[in-house]
């Protein structure tokens, strides 16, 4: 279970964007966050994937309360997630070729010597031919790169996805292949998702379940 209780977080003390917003995602289960632009759909995506820390608030994975995010949360929770945000031009770093970048979590986490073998399995799978590999995030298009954060996303194995705007970018086909990947993904493993949008239509067609912004706070109930 990924459990966020009332969650308060922002960029300076004592002005929070997120104010005591609760909600729990099922193993398996995949719940789609719909709210309006700006309301603070992504600040809270960040800190349940603990990459950002909430004034006030608790996550609890798998039972496990987390300790701290970012440096701080042990890498055995960071590793349980796989992160895709909107922009992947943003969430690459450009000096590196595709195939190192799809690596990345393994050489901080992972086994060594892992790398070539999970490449070879994940590169098909979200639909990159062999040859982008060894390009660079300006010699390949937004969707390419999005499908290669994607893999970097799903290198550790994680057990709960969080989708922050995946699909904002690209177009319809790349949206429904990525989209494909995810659930095939989901299928293998029992991984558990949280899928940020606003496109109604794609989150409701997509997920178990979607839950507007508005209903999560503790003054909605
Ligand atoms: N790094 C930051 N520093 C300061 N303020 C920020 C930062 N990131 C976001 N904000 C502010 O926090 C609020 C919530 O932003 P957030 O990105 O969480 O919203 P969102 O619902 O995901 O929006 P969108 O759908 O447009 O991506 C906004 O007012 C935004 O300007």
């Amino acid at each position: 279970m990924l459990e966020l209780t009332d969650i308060t977080a922002g960029y300076e003390r004592g002005s929070p964007v997120v104010r005591d917003v609760s909600l729990a995602v099922a193993p398996g289960e995949a719940v789609g966050l719909l709210g309006p632009s700006g309301c603070g759909k992504s600040t809270l995506a960040r800190v349940a994937a603990l990459l950002h820390r909430p004034e006030r608030g608790s996550v609890v994975v798998d039972g496990q309360a987390a300790p701290g995010w970012r440096h701080r949360a042990p890498r055995t929770l960071r590793t349980a997630f796989g992160v895709v945000f909107q922009q992947p031009r943003l969430a690459a770093d450009p000096r590196l070729r595709l195939a190192d970048l799809i690596a990345e979590p393994l050489r901080a986490a992972g086994p060594r010597g892992a790398a070539a073998e999970r490449l070879a399995e994940l590169v098909p799978r979200v639909g990159l031919s062999p040859e982008l590999l060894g390009r660079r995030p300006h010699e390949v298009s937004d969707g390419q790169l999005q499908r290669a954060c994607l893999a970097r996303a799903l290198i550790l194995r994680p057990r709960w996805l969080i989708c922050d705007e995946m699909t904002a970018m690209l177009d319809a086909s790349t949206t429904a292949a990525l989209v494909a990947v995810v659930e095939e993904y989901r299928s293998m493993t029992g991984a558990g998702l949280l899928a940020v949008g606003h496109d109604r239509v794609l989150l409701e067609r997509w997920c178990n379940r979607t839950v507007r912004w508005e209903s999560l706070t503790r003054d909605a109930s």
